[in-house]
């Protein structure tokens, strides 16, 4: 089954709204149709929707397409309009800025459908699909592999791009294939080696390619009870050592080997600082939360602020994970 077969026709493509058809962008807070689809653009949507960290300003354009031919619709919009385009997976890894986003974000999280193949123990899965709820499910089926991915609150295509990672596995570990779609509208299917994975880091990033869809190999044939209290153990571990209770981007900055961020955050003295409603937790150094009303100015300017006491009291420079999308300023008062 594929992504077009699987999903309903809310945003698909068809000839329903061929009356709808315009050429124009929506000027504020109007609603247009891509052509010969019923998938909605809409003017000024407000990010802090649609990000974990509840912050960020407006997407000049946005678009949520269900299928691949609505997709590749979106990007024939933005091409014959010269719009620059951003993808959104569930906004868990973004600091969006208060100024917003130009040109059309395209939030790939109602790509939708997924299938586990009994004979392979192979988890073929669209890009939006959530990477906890996957995890849940294998686990109650008895299929080792995901465990780790608990309480991760992505979704498949972000954890592609980004080499999300827990407990010493990650995505690459078990990718098999991931299926991409380009700027022109043609889709590829790729493997892992021609990713350039590493830590936290695949070629994908800060690209023009949209993963649609993934398949992952994972080991099915275990009991689902034993499976399903390892994932329990990862969740509740998460829980005591990271805070779940205020918005955040979970780690904000990658491991700077042989050290760890949290850690060269705490020595620094750090945790507890707060810039405006944005504070380095208490439970954790390496997370930045939103206690209430946070501006992503305030998020960015803390990030700074960390950077440069790290890199006075230890001379390293620490390096955010954490992907910045539209401008912020140049300088923090
Ligand atoms: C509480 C909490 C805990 C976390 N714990 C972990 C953890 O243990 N390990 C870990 O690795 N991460 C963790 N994260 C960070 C985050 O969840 C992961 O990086 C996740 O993989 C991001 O997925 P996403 O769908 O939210 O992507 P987004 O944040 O929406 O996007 C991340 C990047 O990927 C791009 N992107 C997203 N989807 C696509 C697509 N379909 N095609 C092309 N580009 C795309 C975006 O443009 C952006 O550059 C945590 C976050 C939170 C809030
Ligand atoms: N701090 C932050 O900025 C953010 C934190 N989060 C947090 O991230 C966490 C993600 O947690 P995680 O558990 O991985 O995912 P969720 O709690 O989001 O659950 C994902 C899916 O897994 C199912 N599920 C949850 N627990 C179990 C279980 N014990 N057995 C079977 N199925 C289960 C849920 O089903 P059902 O719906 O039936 O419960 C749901 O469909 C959540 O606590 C969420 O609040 C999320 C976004 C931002
Ligand atoms: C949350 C993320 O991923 C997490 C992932 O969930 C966990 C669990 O596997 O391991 C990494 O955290 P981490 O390296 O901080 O792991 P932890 O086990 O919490 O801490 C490592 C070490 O740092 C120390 N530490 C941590 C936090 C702190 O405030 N102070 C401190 O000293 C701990 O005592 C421990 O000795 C990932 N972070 C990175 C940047 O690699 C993410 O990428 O967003």
């Amino acid at each position: 089954m594929t992504i077009s077969q699987a999903v309903g026709n809310v945003c698909t493509a068809s000839a329903l709204n061929t009356k709808k058809q315009q050429t124009a962008n929506p000027v504020e807070n109007e609603v247009i149709y891509l052509p010969n689809t019923d998938c909605a653009i809409k003017s000024q949507a407000y990010l802090s929707a649609f990000t974990s960290y509840r912050v960020g300003g407006a997407a000049q354009l946005f678009v949520a397409p269900r299928n691949i031919e609505a997709l590749q619709a979106s990007l024939k919009y933005a091409k014959e309009r010269d719009l620059r385009v951003t993808t959104l997976g569930a906004g868990s890894n973004l600091l969006v800025s208060d100024r917003g986003i130009s040109g059309l974000v395209i939030a790939t999280r109602h790509l939708r459908f997924s299938h586990f193949d009994h004979e392979t123990g192979q988890l073929t899965v669209a890009a939006g699909e959530s990477i906890p709820s996957l995890a849940w499910e294998a686990a109650s089926l008895g299929w080792q592999g995901l465990e780790w991915a608990v309480g991760i609150p992505g979704t498949v295509g972000g954890a592609v791009v980004m080499n999300a990672g827990a407990h010493n596995s990650c995505i690459a570990d078990m990718l098999v294939s991931a299926q991409v779609l380009s700027p022109d509208g043609t889709l590829e299917t790729l493997t892992p080696d021609r990713l350039g994975y590493s830590y936290r880091t695949s070629l994908l990033q800060g690209g023009d390619r949209i993963v649609t869809q993934a398949t992952l190999q994972l080991r099915p044939g275990s009991d689902p009870a034993q499976v399903v209290a390892i994932t329990k153990e990862h969740k509740k571990h998460r829980l005591t050592t990271q805070p779940y209770n205020f918005p955040s981007c979970g780690s904000v900055f990658r491991n700077p080997k042989p050290y760890t961020a949290g850690w060269l955050i705490e020595q620094t003295g750090l945790k507890g600082y707060q810039i405006g409603g944005a504070q380095v937790a208490q439970l954790h150094a390496n997370f930045i939360v939103n206690r209430g009303g946070a501006k992503a100015s305030d998020i960015f300017c803390l990030i700074r602020h960390i950077q440069h006491q790290v890199q006075e009291r230890w001379s390293i420079r620490l390096e955010p994970e954490v992907k910045m999308l539209g401008e912020f300023q140049a300088a923090c008062g």
